[in-house]
């Protein structure tokens, strides 16, 4: 091991009494990957983002190849080799891919941004993606990604800007398994060229493959850090959480019903072409595809969001047309959507309209709202998911991203809709709030709904699932009953796009 590039040094920051980071001291050493762990909440981003000059320190003391530091932007952190992955890929929607990974580079070589050489931005995008064996086309609008091919982007972002520490914040957390390989030999090529690399996770499967060592943190205090070879997963979530160890995926027998939702030769250009299933009552079907195959695609078809070519839904025997979300809640369909920054969350209000604005004719008392039974069915939710600080009045831009997540999900629990579509439920969820998860949905399905799981964790999907669909280039290429599936056969059915 090395000498440390970065060391921090009993730091602390109070969030308004709510959330304390503890003195917290710890090294990164030059060359390794150092992984972050914890349950959500916990402090890991808060932490990072001390370092990075988006929040500043109490106190403590943090210091840059032996020399204090105190970035008070983000922009001088950059400035001085630091690079931030936000959780929440922060792109430019409007810009297209080759600007949005050579962004610095236009921003600050280019004086004016109209004479830049587009035509030479490109081709230099394509020569990196090649190197990269990253399959999206620079030109594309961002816009127009998926969540995965998103993160991608971000991580080649971290690549270009030759920053000496990097940090990584839930990379991966859509990423399907050949999307995680990719992201996995830049990691490796990252691992040679910077000086040190921080990398939060939940996916508890790829720690021993990045990391050197791993940091546990626990309510804003640093538990122990340890070499990822000398440590198991269970000790390692044991110390991330406090209860007793529970089943991963709690799997209900309970025997799907008749067909509830036909989708029939559905064409949704460019990219779904002739896809038919159908979903049967109290069943948890699951989709799942690498990047750009089409499940986020085919999710908003469901749901009104995305424009049909061809082909039909049928629900309860009904034929329909959704033109617009209402119309698929009208029939009972709910989607929880996978970026849920940008189509989920009101960042600026607080926890229990957040969890109750879709289910407020629930709540009718007259002309009036039944507040009480808001807020009680809102704590039922909170404590249930253990969505923390779990306060009704907290604003939801400051909560952890995971507890984001479980607030969203609660608001689209509490609807009782027939149908859920659920794209990427769990993701920067972490591992015991991911069984908190299953048992909600377990309880929709006793209560006799049917769920759509579209999810890039195979695991996951052969946990939970009744039975499994893949999607590849815009086909499904399979439809197996769960007893069939397996890790190998989805992973081939997934990479023969059709
Ligand atoms: N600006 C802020 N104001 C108030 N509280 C904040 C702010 N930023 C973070 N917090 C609080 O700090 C705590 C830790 O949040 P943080 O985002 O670091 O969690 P995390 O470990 O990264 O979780 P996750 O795995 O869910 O992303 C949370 O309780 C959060 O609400």
């Amino acid at each position: 091991m090395g000498h440390p590039v970065l060391s921090l040094k009993n730091v602390t920051k109070n969030f308004a009494n709510e959330f304390f980071l503890d003195h917290i001291s710890l090294e990164l050493f030059e060359g390794e990957v150092h992984v972050l762990l914890g349950e959500n909440g916990s402090g890991k981003s808060a932490l990072m983002k001390t370092i990075c000059g988006l929040y500043s320190r109490d106190s403590g003391d943090i210091e840059l190849f032996g020399k204090s530091v105190n970035f008070e932007t983000f922009h001088e952190a950059r400035k001085n080799g630091v690079f931030y992955q936000h959780q929440d890929n922060q792109l430019f929607e409007n810009l297209s891919v080759a600007e949005n990974v050579y962004f610095d580079r236009l921003a600050t070589t280019v004086p004016l941004l109209r004479f830049f050489n587009r035509t030479r931005l490109d081709a230099d995008c394509y020569r990196l993606f090649k190197e990269l064996r990253i399959d999206i086309s620079p030109r594309s609008c961002v816009r127009d990604l998926g969540y995965a091919q998103r993160q991608l982007l971000s991580a080649v972002k971290a690549y270009v800007s030759g920053a000496q520490i990097i940090i990584f914040d839930e990379p991966t957390s859509a990423m399907s398994e050949i999307e995680r390989d990719i992201f996995f030999s830049l990691l490796d090529r990252l691992r040679v060229r910077a000086k040190g690399i921080f990398y939060i996770s939940h996916r508890m499967d790829e720690i021993k493959k990045v990391g050197d060592r791993v940091s546990v943190l626990h309510k804003g205090r640093l538990v122990s850090t340890n070499f990822i070879h000398e440590i198991d997963r269970s000790t390692l979530v044991g110390m991330m959480i406090e209860e007793p160890h529970q089943e991963r995926y709690p799997r209900l027998r309970i025997k799907p019903g008749k067909s509830i939702l036909e989708v029939r030769h559905l064409v949704s250009k460019p990219i779904l072409r002739d896809v038919s299933f159908s979903l049967r009552k109290q069943e948890i079907l699951g989709i799942t595809g690498l990047m750009g195959s089409g499940r986020t695609l085919l999710s908003n078809c469901l749901f009104g969001v995305a424009e049909i070519s061809d082909g039909e839904i049928v629900v309860d025997g009904k034929k329909k047309r959704f033109d617009h979300p209402l119309n698929a809640m009208q029939s009972g369909l709910i989607l929880i959507p996978e970026n849920r920054a940008q189509n989920g969350m009101f960042p600026p209000l607080d926890l229990l309209t957040n969890s109750t604005i879709a289910t407020l004719s629930r709540f009718k008392d007259g002309m009036h709202l039944n507040e009480p039974y808001m807020r009680q069915l809102a704590a039922e939710y909170v404590k249930r998911l253990r969505i923390s600080p779990g306060q009704h009045d907290d604003i939801l831009r400051f909560y952890s991203g995971g507890n984001q997540q479980k607030v969203l999900l609660t608001r689209w629990f509490m609807y009782r809709a027939k149908i859920y579509i659920m794209d990427e439920p769990t993701r920067g969820v972490d591992a015991a709030a991911k069984v908190d998860i299953y048992n909600a949905i377990n309880d929709l399905i006793s209560k006799g709904a049917s769920v759509i799981l579209i999810s890039s964790e195979i695991e996951e999907i052969l946990g939970m699932c009744d039975r499994v669909l893949v999607l590849a280039g815009g086909r499904i290429v399979c439809d197996l009953p769960r007893s069939e599936a397996s890790k190998e056969t989805i992973l081939d059915y997934a990479t023969s796009d059709a």
